[in-house]
């Protein structure tokens, strides 16, 4: 597999734009996948080494440096509660984060304390699961372009064939119109009744992370001067995506990755980690840890937001390790635009000239879950894919 995802020089690595069709050469010649990977980890425990599936190349697996990303502790009380100095102050954090590398943290977020940490802790009952069980978690979403990546999947291993993730992922869709128990009802249809309440918990969690999101929508447009409602308007019908990511131990972890690297395609990120670390950025060159906080969240600005912003804002590249000891769990909240709403950032002195073409997000998504395999250019192949379109 060629490398799709070389962090350093971004611009000379240019794999085909079919990057799925090219991972689909290791399958058969009669079409079926001969090497699908189970990823069970309990089982791989016990061996010595990890299969070959899961060895990333060495740049994208490159080791990490100590030195922390320094990421401002924005503080959205005061600017929820329309304190003036607050504002001034959130936004100034914003604006400077955003614009180096695109992730900050947040405090003050209003989060309740205790649903956050059920959301985190509850998972563990579901990836404890015999894999039959997990699997009946698979596929049944409503959204055609995205229907691949609903439910359980164990390492992608039936989306792709080398370069797997360390990981298990638990992933559904979020939408607040159209009634308040839509994830409860996923729990239970595709997991089984004795699923209620952590569909519950779920259920709450993606309201409270839709709500969050609406407020950091709001102090990013503050922070580009643009009107304090645009994006939160934009964003209010919103289809989002809620994914529970379980990382665990891994006997050979400098050779492989949890996640890997990758700009979210997404508009914004808000991810929960729980205290064990392995989320990175790629900053000023080289790989540095984002450090859990206890009680703040992350957050990161994806490729449609910085579309939406004309690329004012970065969305930056980054990835989770995992780590021979302790597992890892993290929630990640991923707002999406509505299916058909078309992206493009407000007119004014934000809009020219442009960067990104029009496009919509069921466009997007599509060409992330039938085209390309996320990456650290997504957007750019996204673009030159469009381009070549016939309309
Ligand atoms: C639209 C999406 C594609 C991925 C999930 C997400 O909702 C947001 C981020 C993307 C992803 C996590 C980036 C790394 C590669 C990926 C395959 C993964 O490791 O999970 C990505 C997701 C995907 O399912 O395509
Ligand atoms: O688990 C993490 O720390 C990061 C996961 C991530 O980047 C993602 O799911 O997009
Ligand atoms: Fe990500």
């Amino acid at each position: 597999m060629e490398c799709s995802s070389n962090p350093t020089p971004l611009l000379l690595c240019h794999p085909p734009l079919d990057n799925l069709d090219k991972e689909k050469s290791t399958v058969d010649t009669n079409g079926s996948v001969d090497r699908v990977i189970a990823f069970d980890p309990s089982a791989l425990r016990h061996q010595r080494k990890i299969p070959a599936a899961f060895i990333w190349p060495s740049i994208d697996a490159a080791s990490t440096d100590d030195d922390g990303l320094a990421v401002p502790a924005v503080d959205l009380s005061g600017f929820a509660g329309g304190d003036a100095a607050a504002t001034a102050r959130a936004a100034a954090q914003v604006r400077a984060a955003c614009g180096a590398h695109g992730f900050f943290h947040v405090i003050g977020h209003g989060v309740d304390a205790c649903l956050a940490r059920d959301a985190l802790s509850c998972m563990a009952g579901f990836f404890a699961l015999p894999r039959a069980r997990k699997l009946r978690g698979r596929g049944r979403g409503s959204r055609s372009a995205g229907s691949a990546m609903w439910g359980y999947a164990g390492a992608h291993a039936e989306r792709f064939t080398c370069m797997l993730p360390w990981k298990e992922t638990l992933s559904f869709g979020y939408r607040e119109l159209g009634g308040d128990r839509g994830v409860v009802d996923y729990f239970t249809s595709n997991l089984g009744e004795e699923f209620e309440s952590m569909g519950w918990i779920y259920q709450k969690y993606c309201k409270a992370m839709k709500d969050l999101s609406l407020t950091v929508m709001e102090l990013l447009a503050v922070s580009l001067g643009v009107e304090r409602s645009h994006y939160r308007d934009f964003f209010e019908d919103s289809s989002s995506i809620m994914r529970l990511n379980y990382y665990p131990p891994c006997q050979e972890p400098e050779l492989t990755l949890g996640t890997g690297p990758h700009c979210d395609p997404t508009a914004l990120t808000i991810l929960h980690q729980d205290d064990v670390g392995g989320l990175e950025v790629f900053a000023d060159g080289r790989w540095r840890p984002v450090r859990p906080v206890d009680g703040a969240l992350v957050v990161n600005i994806g490729d449609t937001f910085m579309a939406l912003c004309n690329g004012r804002y970065k969305s930056c590249l980054h990835r989770a390790v995992v780590n021979r000891q302790q597992e890892r769990r993290s929630l990640a909240f991923f707002l999406c635009p509505q299916e058909d709403r078309v992206v493009r950032p407000p007119s004014g002195n934000l809009g020219a000239p442009r960067l990104y073409p029009d496009f919509t997000w069921a466009e997007f998504l599509g060409f992330t879950q039938r085209q390309y395999r996320v990456d650290a250019r997504t957007l750019q192949a996204f673009t030159e894919w469009l381009g070549q379109s016939p309309s």
